[in-house]
């Protein structure tokens, strides 16, 4: 069931029933139009209050979890939370993280993490997503798959009926060497889905985009349904040169979805 948001309007429909408002007496209190930030905002600060003091938390990347990662800084800063470790899963998050005080450590001195917070690209009915349109799937993946819990935070614009049904990137992180023999095999591995796979560049010179790990990235675009994504999923990780792909499948334990209308959460 959505929480909703007191005295909220948003959406261009909304905007129109508000417009349509003017001649009639002002409510109460204004109507607030939020923004597509300010959705992942909200989902982000009702994640951070899954956290507890003294856990290991895995710090997500992205703009969601931004939110999330300073609103953890603001409660340490408070004193509202206390003994907190930091996994960040990108240098991005690494350096929010430094810069707001958190106390950081890695996988190699704590394999269990009580708690991941980060945001998806993508998520479907089931709450498998897609993750890495910024590029950070596999530092992602590695802790998230080492966490208890993992709390997904997106605005209603990430919900898909299935993965790869936003039309845009599905992305896979594989090996520059010789990237265009192992681009051409993913595209060859989903040609039933009429699969386009693009190097991912910089717009400014077209050099490749490098991950943290010094990898490429390449995106895969679907025009079809993928079908089983556990096959997929297979299917991908055994083409040598490929590193990881960006479907995280049966990983969430919760996604939060903030919309017009509210907050919605779901468990598994
Ligand atoms: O590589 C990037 C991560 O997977 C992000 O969590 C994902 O792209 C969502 O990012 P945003 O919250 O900026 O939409």
């Amino acid at each position: 069931m959505a929480i909703a948001y007191p005295h909220v309007i948003r959406s261009e429909k909304a905007t129109v029933e508000a417009s349509m408002m003017v001649s009639t007496p002002p409510p109460s209190r204004p109507p607030v139009f939020l923004s597509q930030d300010e959705l992942k905002k909200i989902a982000a600060y009702k994640a951070v209050d899954f956290v507890e003091s003294g856990m290991v938390l895995g710090l997500g990347t992205g703009s969601t979890a931004k939110h999330a990662v300073d609103r953890i800084g603001e409660l340490l800063k408070q004193g509202k939370l206390k003994n907190i470790i930091g996994i960040p899963t990108s240098k991005m998050t690494h350096e929010q993280a430094l810069s707001l005080g958190i106390p950081l450590s890695d996988l190699d001195t704590y394999p269990v993490v009580d708690l991941a917070i980060d945001g998806a690209d993508e998520v479907d009915p089931y709450m498998n997503l897609v993750k890495g349109r910024g590029g950070s799937l596999l530092r992602e993946k590695m802790i998230e798959g080492a966490c208890k819990k993992f709390v997904v935070i997106v605005d209603e614009s990430k919900l898909v009926k299935h993965l790869g049904g936003s039309g845009l990137a599905m992305p896979v992180e594989i090996v520059p060497f010789c990237w265009k023999f192992t681009a051409e095999k993913l595209k060859l591995l989903f040609g039933d889905a009429g699969c386009v796979a693009k190097l991912r560049t910089f717009k400014e010179n077209g050099e490749p985009f490098v991950t943290d790990n010094r990898n490429y990235i390449i995106d895969l675009y679907f025009k079809k349904d993928i079908g089983d994504l556990k096959a997929a999923s297979d299917a991908i990780l055994r083409l040598t040169g490929v590193v990881e792909h960006g479907m995280f499948l049966d990983m969430a334990t919760t996604v939060i979805v903030a919309g017009e209308l509210g907050v919605t959460l779901k468990n598994k």
